[in-house]
């Protein structure tokens, strides 16, 4: 879909290099690689067009559709996430943007990597007395969602993994980041900390450590570079305040939804069932921080909803957030296929919580510790029964308005999906 151009690498001409394939020329976050070394960290590129000479990443790439990330089934999701988990890395930046420390890794297959660290125990519940906003980002989080938005069947979360990554070795020795190298230190117990440089958590209070060296973290894929596949960010309708004292409009007003169906882009097409989709995620992993979502330019309106940034999610288990459903209480529209999976994944035999814990058995940090405790496992079927009521509450409401627009929207002939797990 993208045609990829360009050669960077004074190894690689043209002629070694199909046409498709692609080294990123303008990706700020790439180090800037002397000849000298390309030779020492990075594998010598011999990609052509056959798909079996390219490497994962590029696959995964060059697979991305208008309607989603990767296919159901994808064989190269093994390749994927076993060269995330376990290859090696040659270089470590810190990524712009943002509120929390996150690191852009690279592999020696030019392969790329959005890195971010644990920052509190697994099982720690999000402290009550701090806002959404203010609420710590978790790495198994983003690992969790990629998992559970997999088996919503939606795959529109790019690939992670976590990992153990060795603090001095994978990180310190290998930066190119002057700024991220300064702020390196031992603890009082000696164990290998840093903190970075970013606009919110980046201090030795908020400094993050290995233990001596090895830190957890989750790895997900990075997209194509915004120069290759442009992105548009959407202000979500539905947006938290982010303030302490106001309310947002939807809130108060129980017929907001009517306004934004006449609102393009939500006003045609699969825009507000999409995002119907991503809130439903929301409301299974409770992540209140859905300011924005971004969508691919090249692929026009009717498209996916990229559901990146995960990591406020999982925070609670012991209470759900039924504001998080307010899209769909108050605009009673779901896609049908979405209706379909979360019925299924009601069934005994295909519970949401087996479901999820055997697909999170198969992450490289399952050894260390389950992803997710038992009690955020409970919580995902607990929050799957709500969801199916608020759905069937709708078609209560539809009966008795005959003029209304049907609850179940039928995409079962537009949009291609697969119903099993
Ligand atoms: N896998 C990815 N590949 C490429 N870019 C990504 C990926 N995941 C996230 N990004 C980009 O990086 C930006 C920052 O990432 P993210 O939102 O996860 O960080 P954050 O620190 O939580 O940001 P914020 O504080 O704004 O919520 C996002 O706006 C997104 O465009
Ligand atoms: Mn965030």
């Amino acid at each position: 879909f993208w045609k990829i151009f360009g050669v960077f690498s004074h190894k690689t001409t043209a002629s070694q290099v199909s046409p498709v394939v692609v080294i990123p020329q303008f990706d700020k976050h790439r180090p800037k690689i002397l000849e000298s070394d390309t030779q020492d960290i990075y594998d010598n590129v011999q990609w052509n067009s056959s798909v079996s000479s390219q490497p994962p990443w590029l696959r995964f790439h060059l697979g991305i559709t208008r309607w989603e990330l990767y296919p159901h089934r994808d064989p190269n999701m093994e390749p994927l996430t076993q060269q995330l988990a376990t290859h090696r890395i040659v270089s470590a930046v810190q990524k712009s943007g943002g509120t929390q420390l996150k690191l852009v890794m690279s592999f020696p297959n030019y392969g790329q990597a959005l890195f971010k660290p644990k920052k509190q125990e697994r099982d720690e519940e999000t402290n009550y007395n701090l806002y959404y906003f203010s609420d710590f980002e978790r790495h198994n989080a983003e690992i969790a969602a990629f998992h559970l938005d997999r088996i919503l069947g939606y795959r529109r979360v790019p690939p992670a993994v976590g990992r153990l990554v060795d603090v001095v070795k994978e990180i310190k020795d290998v930066t190119t980041d002057r700024k991220l190298a300064k702020t390196f230190f031992n603890s009082p117990v000696g164990n290998v900390c840093f903190y970075g440089q970013c606009s919110y958590y980046c201090s030795t209070e908020h400094a993050v450590c290995g233990t001596p060296q090895d830190l957890e973290a989750s790895l997900a894929v990075m997209l194509p570079d915004m120069s290759l596949a442009k992105r548009r960010s959407w202000r979500s309708p539905w947006r938290r305040s982010y303030s302490r004292s106001k309310l947002a409009q939807w809130e108060t007003d129980p017929n907001y939804c009517v306004n934004v169906k006449k609102t393009p882009p939500y006003d045609k097409g699969t825009r507000l069932v999409d995002f119907i989709d991503l809130v439903v995620l929301d409301f299974l992993m409770s992540n209140l921080d859905r300011h924005h979502y971004e969508t691919f330019e090249k692929f026009g309106n009717n498209t996916f909803l990229l559901h990146l940034d995960n990591g406020r999610a999982f925070g609670r288990h012991s209470k759900d957030e039924p504001s998080i459903l307010a899209p769909l209480r108050q605009c009673c529209r779901i896609r049908r296929s979405t209706w379909l999976r979360l019925r299924l994944l009601s069934l005994p035999q295909y519970h949401i919580s087996d479901v999820m814990r055997a697909s999170l058995s198969q992450d490289p940090l399952h050894k260390v510790a389950p992803l997710l405790s038992e009690p955020h496992l409970a919580a995902l079927s607990r929050r799957l029964k709500t969801v199916l009521e608020t759905v069937s509450r709708c078609q209560e409401q539809h009966k008795d308005d005959p003029g209304a627009e049907d609850v179940i929207y039928d995409d079962l002939a537009d949009y291609p999906r697969q119903h099993h797990i």
